[in-house]
Parts: C-alpha cells; structure tokens; sequence
C-alpha cells in the first residue's frame, strides 16, 4: 500500500484517517500523471498562441456541439440557484454563509481561500460539521454562531489541477490539490450527506479545454465506485473562466452530462485569462481594469454564448461576482455599490441567467429581489436564446485609456492582496470590492503586459516601464508588506509570464514544507 507522507503540524485524526488517506493515494495513483499531462498541454498551446496559432471552436468536435442531447435530470435542490453566495472556508463565515438566506453556498477552497494547511485542514474539518450540523463558533467579541436548521445547499469548490498540496507527498511527489480537496470532502461526507437527502456538489475552477473535464468525470466515476455511491451522484459546475474554455462550452457539459449541474460565467478570471493567453499580442492590449465590465463585448459576448449553450443542454446557467460590498459608515457611497449589483444582477436576468453569485450577506436580499421578480419559476432554464456569438465576438479586442489611476489602483490592490494571502486570507476587502486570487491576477497580469508591451502607454504617450510603475510602491507599502512587494515586483517585472501568482506566493507560504 502506498503510504503518504503528511507534512503538516496539524494533524486532524478524523480529517487525515488512515482510509481517508489511502483514498487520496489511490486518486493520486490513478490521476495525477493524466494530470501533469494535460498540464503540459497547457503550456503547448500557450506556445502555439504565441507562434501565431489562433483560438477557434474545434472541428474535431463539431458533431458533439450540433447534437441532440441534454445533461441528466438535476436534483431538486439544484433547481433553484437563484442566489448564490460565496466565500471562504472559515468557520465564522461558512456558518454565516449556510444562515444568509441564499439558496446555495459555494464553500472556496480556490480563489477566496489562501491555502494554508490550517485553512486546508481546517476547512474540511469545518465542512464535516457544518454538514452533520455540530458546527458552532464563538468571536472574540464574544458573538456566538450556530447553524439554522434550515440553511442553504452547500457547494464545494476544490482548487484548481495547476495546484500542488506540498503537504501531502507520494514518494516525494507532492499531491494535486484539487484531488486532495475533493477527495477529503467526498471521503468524509458523501454519505452522510446522501442521508440528509442531499449529495456530494462541488464547482470546478478554472479548467481550460474538455479533455480536463474528462479528466473530472473519471475522477467522479472511480471515486463513486469506489466509495459505493451510485454513479451519477455527484453534480459539478464549471466556471467558464479561461478563453480557452468559452470555445469548448458544449464538449464541457458533454463530458460532464452525467454529473454536469451547468455552467457559471467566471468573469475575473476570463478577464486575467484573455489576457493572460493574449499577452504577447501586438494588437491586443487591454485599459484600466475598472473599465472592463460585463458590459464590454467580449465579455457580454462569452456570457451569452454560456447561457444560450446551456440551456440547449437543459442545464442551469450561473452568474457571476459583482465586486462592491456593502460600505459601513457611507450611506450614499453604500447606496451607489448597492445600485451596482442591483443593475449587473438585473442584466444577468434578462439575459437569461438562472442564478448568480454575490460576494456577502448584505447582498443577498437585494439579489433575490432581483431573481424572483425577474422570471416565474425556481430558473429559466427553457428560456432559448436566439444568438449567434462568433469567435470574433469572443476574442473582440476592448478599446480604451491606460491612465495612471488604473497602475495605482492595480499596485495598490495587487499588494495589498498578496499580502492579505501570504496572511492566511484569501479574500480581502480593499476600496469596498471584493478582493480575491482572480480580481488580483488582473491587476499584475495589466501591469505585466503594460510593462513589457511595446504599446503599453499611457494617454499622452508616455512609455510604461518598470520605472514608471515603480512610482507608485510607495515607502508605506514596502514598509507594511515587504515580502508581498518583493513578490510583486518579481510577477510584473520579470520576463517571463507566471502562469498564475499563487504557484510562486505558495512557495512563499510553505516554506519548507513547515506551515508558517
Ligand atoms: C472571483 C471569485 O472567485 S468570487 C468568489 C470567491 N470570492 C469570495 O467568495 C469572496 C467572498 N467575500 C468575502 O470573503 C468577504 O465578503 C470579504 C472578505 C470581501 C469582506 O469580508 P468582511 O471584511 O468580513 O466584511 P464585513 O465586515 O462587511 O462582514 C460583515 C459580516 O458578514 C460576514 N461575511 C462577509 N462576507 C461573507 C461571506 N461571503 N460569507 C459569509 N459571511 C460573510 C462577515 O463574516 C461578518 O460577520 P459578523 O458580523 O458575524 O462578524
Ligand atoms: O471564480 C470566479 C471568477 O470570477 O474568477
Ligand atoms: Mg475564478
């Protein structure tokens, strides 16, 4: 039997059981060279990309986008997804959460999650008890926490195949994250969530092409059987959240049918994706992140392609993060981030979504309003788009300013984020947004591709290079976060592209393999 080696200080007897364990060997065993594969595949094609090789929907694949099929029916407690609110996977929060009236919660272990062994361990601990309804929590005010008996489906995001556990090694061989976060969480409570009348939900981060879906299915298809759960049990979401993906809506569901509860439009990360695949592009560039909304074509565009695909498949259609939060001592300020998501949330249903994400539990009830007087019923899932959206209009260029505000605002946030991270907190509010892993992709990624674009310039022409950009580190934040600038600097200045910031700020985190 392959023995694991644990690398962590806290070792939780029930979460890290022996049987728990020799599941995830068994995942790892059967999974991750597949895994590593289709990692390699990712660095191909961003090679190709950057040879001159152009996106486009697969030929290989055309029967399967003009066939006749649907996912499998859902079950009841997946057909109404008109709220749903996200977070970390803290004890406070989750219970908060699971109490805020949304109909599901999306528990994070990916983007809102600093992925800490404690939070990693942690996280599932709180999830087994959130589930067998043994989960409280007092604050250090002194404000105690208990579980309604009632309370939202809940929805488990693990992270995403690019993450490694550096805690959890096979011969030296660190484990996938995403198995390790899945496979503890279905290990532990599969079952005892089947006997509450519910099931195993997860949310699938950030694949990039279909065959990483296929990769999923099996993992759900040998996990099944080998925990004795009926096939078909688990139901999975996928963010479509890369460029990559958007061309393979079809070819995702389809992979995923019978586990398949839809699709969710990721828009922080499309945007770091579109350009993170793009960066090397002379035509493309894009302005100041706060001018790309979902407004902007090419994100209007990705969105309705989703909801149009899925609903010919009769899945459900999510939507995505609007940023503002609720602003405390600011009543018009307030007012004003309020009225923002009141009018994002009202596109998403006119458009046709079936349900949407929101960021905290001051949002929900505004939300809801939105969704319920929106369209009758729990969805719109019948609700057919007539749309034609071409690989134009997904790859349609946005045009607009680079100005100064725009690199203060992404030195500023980028920072101050990654510091938030390197902390042990995943999500982060900073100027009253929503902060998290993909909001701040988009910030270094911009300042990356501003620096070392050719056309990287601001409105009157002045070239943005490292100097430039440098101006706004100031004192004060090298002085609060100097690892974190360190870090930064390193990710905007260097030559080459990180894949993603959280592979090298996780290096920082486990050091070692100690958790600091
Ligand atoms: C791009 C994407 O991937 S989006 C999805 C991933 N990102 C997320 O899930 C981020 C979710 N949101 C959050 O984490 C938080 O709202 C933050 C970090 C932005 C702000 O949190 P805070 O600073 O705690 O906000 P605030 O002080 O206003 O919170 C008020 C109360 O609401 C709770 N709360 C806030 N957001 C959430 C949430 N998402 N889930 C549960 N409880 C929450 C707080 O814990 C606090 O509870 P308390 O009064 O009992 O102490
Ligand atoms: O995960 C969601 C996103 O917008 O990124
Ligand atoms: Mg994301």
């Amino acid at each position: 039997m392959t023995r694991i080696e644990v690398r962590g200080s806290l070792l939780d007897e029930t979460i890290l059981s022996e049987a728990a364990l020799n599941f995830l060997a068994d995942l790892h065993n059967k999974f991750n060279s597949r895994r590593k594969e289709l990692l390699d595949d990712r660095k191909r094609r961003q090679l190709e990309l950057q040879e001159g090789g152009e996106l486009n929907f697969l030929s290989e694949t055309e029967d399967i986008r003009n066939g006749d099929w649907t996912i499998e029916p859902l079950p009841d407690d997946l057909l109404d997804r008109r709220v749903e609110i996200t977070g970390p996977v803290d004890r406070k929060m989750i219970i908060n959460a699971l109490n805020s009236g949304a109909q599901t919660f999306m528990a994070d272990f990916e983007d809102a999650t600093s992925p800490t062994w404690e939070n990693v361990i942690n996280g599932q601990r709180n999830l087994y008890d959130a589930i067998r309804h043994q989960i409280d929590f007092v604050g250090e005010n002194g404000k105690s926490y208990t579980l309604n008996e009632d309370h939202a489906v809940l929805i488990v995001r693990p992270r995403g195949w690019h993450l490694d556990e550096a805690h959890l090694l096979i011969d030296g061989e660190p484990l996938s994250a995403s198995l390790v976060d899945f496979g503890l969480y279905l290990f532990h409570n599969a079952k005892a969530l089947m006997e509450r009348g519910k099931g195993p939900y997860f949310y699938l981060p950030k694949l990039e092409n279909h065959l990483e879906a296929r990769l999923w299915n099996d993992v759900f298809q040998f996990a099944q059987e080998e925990l004795g759960i009926p096939q078909g049990t688990i139901k999975a979401t996928v963010l479509i959240e890369t460029i990559t993906a958007a061309f393979e809506m079809d070819e995702i569901l389809y992979e995923l049918r019978k586990h398949s509860a839809g699709l969710n439009c990721g828009r922080w990360d499309y945007i770091f994706s579109f350009i993170k695949n793009f960066h090397h592009k002379l035509d493309f560039i894009l302005p100041d992140r706060a001018t790309v909304t979902m407004e902007t074509p090419f994100m209007r565009a990705y969105s309705l392609l989703a909801i149009q695909t899925c609903h010919k498949r009769q899945a459900p259609a999510i939507g995505g993060m609007a940023a503002q939060i609720p602003v405390k001592d600011d009543p018009v300020a307030n007012e004003e981030a309020f009225e923002k998501v009141r009018k994002d949330k009202q596109r998403e249903v006119n458009d046709g979504h079936d349900g949407t994400w929101v960021a905290h539990p001051g949002m929900v009830q505004l939300v809801k309003d939105v969704f319920e007087n929106g369209f009758s019923g729990t969805n719109q899932i019948e609700r057919q788009l007539d749309v034609e959206i071409t690989q134009e209009d997904l790859l349609e260029v946005p045009k607009g300013k680079i100005t100064r505000d725009g690199i203060k605002t992404n030195v500023e946030v980028g920072i101050q984020y990654i510091a938030a991270w390197l902390n042990g907190r995943g999500a982060a509010p900073l100027n009253h947004l929503m902060e998290d892993a993909a909001t701040a992709e988009i910030s270094r990624a911009q300042l990356w591709q501003w620096i070392h674009h050719p056309n990287g310039r601001l409105e009157d022409g002045t070239d943005i290079n490292l100097t430039l950009v440098e101006e706004f580190v100031t004192q004060d934040l090298i002085d609060k976060y100097p690892k974190a600038t360190e870090l930064f600097i390193d990710l905007i200045s260097q030559e080459h592209f990180e894949e993603f910031l959280t592979i090298p700020a996780y290096d920082y985190l486990v050091e070692g393999g100690v958790v600091k």
